[in-house]
């Protein structure tokens, strides 16, 4: 980690603005807690990736709440070809004073370098593919695979680093961990599967019950159970006999592939004031 915090403040130096890139269902688990200490006083744009499989509503929370607290944040679809207009705006906002000065000094440069920095599977190589109008990082759907380093121009002034500052997350906190691996920011394998699944079920019978009867086709009363045994109505319907391991893989694989519908693990409603 030292050695990818220092890589970022050499990158730092080179550009405008930072993109830092949090994954829309869960922005306080999918940032890594030094970044605000890595990026100091450098302008930032707070991106929250992934906006298309979150829950709406709990997005809308959150860019209020960094709104409150002065920072600005926007939701994204990272595959949408339509961002860079939201993105330049939001950019020249956070440079105004940077923009105003130079045209004042007469300085002509109109190109805004920036980079983006993000945990693993945040969205950093898709985001700069559509940004630049063509295939330029490698994206995958495991961590770990964005490695290249060029300079990168989209059509309208801005000038990308191509290589994401990569910070990992932090996750010594088991909540964390399971929020990151329910969502696939994290290889699943590093947890056992049916702890992602029944932390998730968790989350879904308190706020997204309708969609576990409607795609496990279980009962209210099923619903009521320990969520163990819940996990077995489920299994049970799956038609996987008593294999919950095979269905816990099941129910992580159909939430991010959005089959459960869009939801969100972090919610603004739980943070707590020391979380400011
Ligand atoms: N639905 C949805 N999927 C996205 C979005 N952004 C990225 N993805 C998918 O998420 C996966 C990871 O995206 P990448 O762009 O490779 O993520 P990265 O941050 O570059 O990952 P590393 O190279 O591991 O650091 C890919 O399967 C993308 O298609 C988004 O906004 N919405």
């Amino acid at each position: 980690m030292a050695r990818a915090i220092r890589e970022v403040k050499e990158r730092l130096k080179l550009v405008d603005i930072v993109f830092e890139l949090v994954d829309a269902r869960i922005p306080i688990s999918s940032k890594n807690p030094m970044i605000s200490e890595v990026i100091k006083d450098k302008p930032h744009l707070l991106l929250l990736t992934k906006a298309d499989l979150a829950d709406p509503e709990a997005t809308k929370d959150w860019i209020k709440y960094y709104s409150d607290r002065g920072e600005q944040a926007i939701a994204i679809d990272s595959r949408s070809p339509f961002i860079e207009k939201d993105i330049l705006k939001a950019t020249k906002k956070q440079l105004a004073n940077k923009i105003a000065s130079r045209e004042q000094r007469g300085i002509s440069q109109t190109e805004i370098r920036a980079m983006c920095i993000g945990i693993p599977n945040v969205g950093k190589s898709t985001l700069l593919n559509h940004l630049v109008n063509k295939k330029v990082a490698i994206t995958g759907d495991r961590p770990g695979v964005t490695k290249k380093q060029q300079w990168l121009k989209s059509p309208h002034g801005l000038s990308l680093l191509d290589t994401p500052g990569i910070l990992w997350p932090r996750f010594d906190d088991q909540s964390i961990g399971s929020k990151l691996a329910f969502t696939g920011a994290i290889k699943e394998n590093l947890f056992a599967a049916d702890d992602v699944a029944l932390f998730g079920l968790n989350i879904f019978t308190k706020r997204y019950k309708q969609r576990l009867l409607d795609r496990y086709k279980v009962t209210e009363e099923d619903l009521e159970q320990p969520l163990p045994e819940l996990l077995l109505a489920i299994t049970a319907k799956l038609g996987m006999n008593d294999d919950y391991d095979r269905a816990s893989q099941r129910i992580m694989l159909d939430a991010r592939k959005g089959k459960l519908g869009r939801f969100s693990l972090d919610f603004v409603s739980e943070m707590s004031e020391n979380d400011d």
